[in-house]
């Protein structure tokens, strides 16, 4: 089946030379931005050529621009190729800044426009593969990476996925410790078993033993019916245990002895129950030290860390940065049917330049306000609600009152990120009071900074 492209213009002379250009493609005209949406619904085509110079206004782009924001909004994966006025520089820019793929300036030569095309549905055909690719990854795929640090660790848990020995995934909040786990399932034998994850520190403490062992009926008041803990419900699989350094020292003589016999008795129960289980551990606290303290028993802790893997943080993965973003990007810009698409250098910059204390979660998380709030294709660094790093300037402007505003909350942002996240000491470098510098965070909505996220 052959490619189809669509070509708005209103000029019959132009359709009918591109008709003779592109008879490898099925082509479908538009004459302007009604009939246009029309055909871009009916035939979604890959590749649009757009002439933005449109009636009702065709010594104008404004038509063209109004026709080509529609379309992304419609179809954010189309590759528009912005034809323009000759010189039009100014307006070619904009439709990029739009979201347009790229621009060619009139006169129309067949030759350079068949070649624009031909590239652009070849970019368009391997994002779609690209699209379907990550979709049907399974295992370790699902982990996104491309650093020596995350790609060692990755083989690592490949090796121990073979295993049924018990791994501990250390490393700070937000590293990805569980998707290591689920992944850690996904590639060993029990993958077509249950994967069961508990977070020890979610739950309170006289409730964890019974979520973790179930118990009987009639084990304590309110237990109307014997129910099975998450233990059981993992047989055969695998039990994913976060946070394990917050298990109440309490419960940790019967979880041992879960974990060395492979047998659990259920609240109120007096039956051994045998279980074939594989266990992972996980913790962003320093297990060593809680046994020295006391606080972690020492043949838990031997028993649950046969193996540990650590997990780096973001800002050690520098490399990941800029994928994760990537692909995050693409990710929310198709949930959201958003117009961002790329980003700045600015933006990239100042990425790299975080610290990332959230890592994994924090960088999803300012992404997807960047997404819902960028107003251009383009993501800055203010839309990530990070600092562009010295030297780039995103947007210069020369209204004193913006330049105010703007020096203001760069400050501010650079204040906040050098006193660790701490308002008190952030007003304290800026000299203000703490009330006067909330204020001012309301008044220049930086949520991230308000919610501390
Ligand atoms: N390598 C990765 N590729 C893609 N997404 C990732 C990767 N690592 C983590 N994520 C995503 O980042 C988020 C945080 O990951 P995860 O919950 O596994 O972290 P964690 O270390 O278990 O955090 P916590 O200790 O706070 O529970 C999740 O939404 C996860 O999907």
């Amino acid at each position: 089946m052959k490619e189809s492209i669509l070509v708005v213009d209103d000029d019959l002379g132009i359709q009918k030379q591109l008709k003779w250009s592109f008879t490898d493609y099925q082509i479908a005209f538009a004459e302007d931005r009604q009939s246009a949406i029309a055909q871009l619904r009916r035939h979604e085509p890959k590749v649009v050529t757009l002439d933005l110079g449109l009636p009702p206004d065709p010594a104008n782009a404004s038509e063209g621009l109004k026709t080509l924001e529609e379309i992304i909004a419609l179809a954010p994966k189309t590759k528009v190729i912005v034809v323009t006025g000759n010189n039009d520089k100014e307006n070619a820019l904009k439709a990029i800044e739009l979201g347009a793929y790229d621009f060619y300036q009139k006169p129309i030569d067949s030759d350079t426009i068949k070649l624009l095309v031909a590239r652009a549905l070849n970019l368009a055909n391997l994002e779609h593969e690209n699209r379907l690719l990550q979709k049907a990854k399974k295992g370790m795929g699902r982990i996104i990476g491309n650093s020596d640090a995350i790609l060692a660790v990755m083989r690592k848990a490949e090796k121990i996925a073979a295993t049924d020995i018990s791994t501990l995934l250390l490393g700070e909040s937000g590293t990805g410790k569980e998707v290591f786990a689920r992944s850690i399932h996904e590639n060993s034998p029990r993958k077509d078993k249950p994967f069961v994850a508990i977070n020890c520190a979610s739950i309170p403490e006289n409730l964890l033993e019974s979520e973790l062992f179930g118990y009987e009926k009639g084990a304590f008041t309110g237990a109307n019916k014997t129910t099975l803990g998450k233990i059981e419900t993992a047989q055969g699989g695998t039990l994913f245990l976060d946070e394990i350094g917050d298990m109440p020292i309490g419960l940790q003589a019967k979880m041992l002895r879960f974990l060395q016999e492979r047998v659990i008795e259920r609240v109120g129960g007096r039956n051994e129950i045998p279980v074939d289980i594989r266990v992972i551990c996980a913790t962003h606290r320093d297990l060593q030290t809680m046994v020295s303290e006391e606080s972690f028993r020492e043949d838990l802790f031997y028993r649950v860390g046969e193996l540990p893997i650590f997990i780096p943080p973001l800002r050690e993965r520098e490399q990941d940065v800029v994928l994760l973003a990537k692909t995050f990007l693409s990710q929310y810009q198709e949930e959201f049917n958003a117009k961002a698409k790329s980003f700045s250098d600015g933006a990239v910059n100042a990425m790299l330049a975080h610290k990332w204390p959230g890592n994994i979660r924090e960088l999803q998380n300012k992404l997807k306000s960047a997404v819902i709030m960028a107003e251009g294709a383009v993501i800055q660094a203010d839309d990530l609600g990070l600092l562009a790093p010295d030297g780039d300037v995103e947007t210069e402007s020369f209204n004193l009152r913006e330049v105010r505003e703007q020096a203001e909350s760069r400050a501010i942002r650079r204040a906040y990120q050098r006193s660790d996240y701490n308002m008190s000491k952030t007003a304290e470098l800026l000299g203000v009071t703490r009330p006067t510098l909330y204020s001012l965070i309301d008044k220049y909505q930086m949520e991230d900074i308000k919610t501390g996220s």
